[in-house]
C-alpha cells in the first residue's frame, strides 16, 4: 500500500472504532458500543481482557451487527497491516494477536474466521491511536479510518489531539497548500536511535525525516560536555537506568508516588550532577514530566510548582520552539493550575525546601501572568475547544480573586516582572541543586 495518499477534503467522517474507560462519557459508550457487549462481559467475569482485545472484540461485535456502513468497512479493509512482518519478525506480537483472535472468536460466537480476527487485529495495532483526556491522560484507544492515513514524520507539522470523542489534528506550525501532512508516532523529544526502534518496531519502517538526518550525523551524546565523554560508561549505565525507571512509571497500575518521586529525583540528580545532563535532553524531559506528577499526587504541591516552573522557563522554550505547541500549553496550564492551588491554602514550603529563606512570591499573580498569555493565543494555540475553555475558566477564577483590589493584574507589569525575576532564581536555585 502507498505510503502517500491524498487526503478527503474534510475529516466528517465518524470514527469507526473508540473505546473509553472512565465515567466520562460511558452513556456514549454505551450506545455506540457496550449495550452488545455486556453480556460477554458479565461471562467472562472476573477476567477482564487486555485494551488490545477488547478493541478487537468490540470490532467484531458491531460488524456482527452490522453497525458499520459499506464505506466505512470499505476505507478500513484499505489500512495497513504489516501482517506479513508481524508474523515473520515479531513472533510475540504475532503470538498475541493470534491469541486475542482465538479469544475473541470464543467469546464473541462470530461465524469470521481466525484470520481473519487476526488481520482485524493487526490493523487495530498499527492504525489506532492512544485515545486521551484533554489533560493527555490515555483512557483508550481511538481509530479513524482517515486520521490512521497520516503518515509520520520526528519532524511533523501537526498533532493528534481529542475533545471528548472528537479526534482533532492540529497543525503545529504552518503548512503550505500541497505540503503532507505529518503528525509523531512516538516521542519526537527522544533520542534518535530509540525514535528508530521504536518505529521499526511497531511500524516497519525508518523514518527519513530531516531531524533524523541531522540526528544522526551528529555522535551519540554529543550534548553532553567533554568531562563527561570521558567517563560514558557511568552515565550510559544512569541513562539505561533513567529510561527502565520510566518504562516502569508508565506500565505500573499503583504506585507510591513519593516513593517514586525519591528515585525520580535521583535519578535526575545524578544525569545532572555526574553528566551535566542538559534539562532539554532525554530521558531527564521525561524524568521530570514524572516528577511533576508524582510530587502532585504526593500532594507536595511546593516542590510540583518549582518543577513545573523549571518545566516552563528552560524546558519548554527549547524543546517546544512555538508557543502554541499543545505540549507547551498543557505545561503552562499545569503550572498555572499548580500557582493557583499554592494560594488556596497548599503548603508553602517551596522557599525553605530550596533554601531561599524568606522569599517569598505570589503565585496567583503568575497563575494570572501565565493564564492571560494562554488566553492571547488562545485563537492560535494547537488545541481541543474543551482545553481552551478550561484555560479561561481558571483565568475567569484567578481574576475573581483579584476583584476586590484597587489595582488589577493587568496594571501591575512590574510586581509580575518581580514575581518572574523570584521564579527565575528559585529556579536557578533549584537547577545549581541538581534537582
Ligand atoms: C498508520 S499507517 C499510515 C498510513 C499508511 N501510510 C497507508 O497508506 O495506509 C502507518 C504505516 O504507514 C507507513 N509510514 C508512515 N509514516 C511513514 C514514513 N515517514 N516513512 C515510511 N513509511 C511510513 C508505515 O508502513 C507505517 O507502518
Amino acid at each position: 500500500m502507498p505510503w502517500e495518499r491524498t487526503f478527503p477534503p474534510q475529516w466528517s467522517f465518524e470514527k469507526l472504532y473508540w473505546m473509553q474507560s472512565g465515567k466520562e462519557c460511558q452513556r456514549k459508550d454505551w450506545k455506540f458500543a457496550h449495550a452488545h457487549e455486556c453480556a460477554i462481559f458479565k461471562n467472562l467475569n472476573p477476567r477482564i481482557l487486555p485494551s488490545n482485545a477488547r478493541a478487537l472484540l468490540r470490532m467484531i461485535v458491531r460488524t456482527g451487527h452490522k453497525k458499520y456502513t459499506t464505506e466505512e468497512l470499505d476505507l478500513f479493509s484499505q489500512l495497513e497491516t504489516h501482517i506479513t512482518e508481524i508474523r515473520d519478525q515479531s513472533p510475540e506480537q504475532w503470538e498475541r494477536i493470534a491469541l486475542s483472535s482465538k479469544a475473541v472468536k470464543a467469546y464473541s460466537g462470530t461465524d469470521m474466521k481466525e484470520e481473519t480476527i487476526s488481520a482485524f487485529g493487526a490493523k487495530l495495532e498499527l492504525n489506532s491511536f492512544n485515545f486521551t483526556n484533554i489533560l493527555s491522560d490515555r483512557i483508550g484507544l481511538y481509530l479513524h479510518p482517515y486520521a490512521a492515513l497520516i503518515n509520520h514524520s520526528c519532524n511533523y507539522n501537526a498533532a493528534v489531539g481529542f475533545d471528548s470523542d472528537t479526534l482533532y489534528i492540529k497543525a503545529t506550525r504552518p503548512i503550505q497548500k500541497g505540503e503532507q501532512i505529518f503528525i509523531p508516532y512516538v516521542d519526537a523529544t527522544n533520542p534518535v536511535k530509540l525514535r528508530r526502534s521504536e518505529l521499526r518496531e511497531r511500524y516497519y519502517f525508518d523514518c527519513q525525516c530531516a531531524k533524523c538526518e541531522k540526528d544522526l550525523a551528529e555522535p551519540e551524546h554529543s550534548f553532553l560536555g567533554p568531562e563527561a565523554q570521558n567517563d560514558l560508561s557511568a552515565l550510559e549505565g544512569a541513562e539505561i537506568e533513567a529510561y527502565e525507571l520510566l518504562n516502569e512509571c508508565s506500565s505500573a497500575v499503583e504506585t507510591d508516588p513519593k516513593k517514586t518521586a525519591k528515585r525520580l529525583q535521583s535519578s535526575i540528580k545524578f544525569l545532572r550532577q555526574v553528566g551535566a545532563w542538559p534539562v532539554t535532553e532525554q530521558p531527564l524531559i521525561s524524568l521530570r514530566d514524572e516528577l511533576i506528577a508524582s510530587l502532585l499526587a504526593d500532594q507536595d504541591i511546593s516542590s510540583g510548582f518549582v518543577q513545573a516552573a523549571v518545566r516552563y522557563l528552560r524546558v519548554d522554550p527549547v524543546v517546544y520552539g512555538d508557543e502554541r505547541h499543545p505540549v507547551r500549553q498543557l505545561h503552562a496550564y499545569a503550572l498555572a493550575r499548580v500557582a493557583v492551588s499554592l494560594d488556596y491554602g497548599a503548603d508553602r514550603g517551596a522557599t525553605s525546601l530550596l533554601g531561599l529563606g524568606d522569599m517569598r512570591t505570589e503565585p496567583t499573580l503568575l497563575a494570572w501572568s501565565v493564564l492571560s498569555r494562554l488566553v492571547e493565543l488562545d485563537d492560535e494555540a494547537c488545541t481541543v475547544p474543551s482545553f481552551k475553555r478550561m484555560i479561561r475558566w481558571l483565568f475567569d477564577d484567578v481574576n475573581e480573586r483579584f476583584k476586590g483590589d484597587t489595582k488589577k493584574p493587568k496594571d501591575r507589569g512590574d510586581d509580575i516582572r518581580k514575581e518572574w525575576e523570584k521564579m527565575q532564581l528559585l529556579v536557578d536555585t533549584a537547577l545549581e541543586k541538581g534537582y
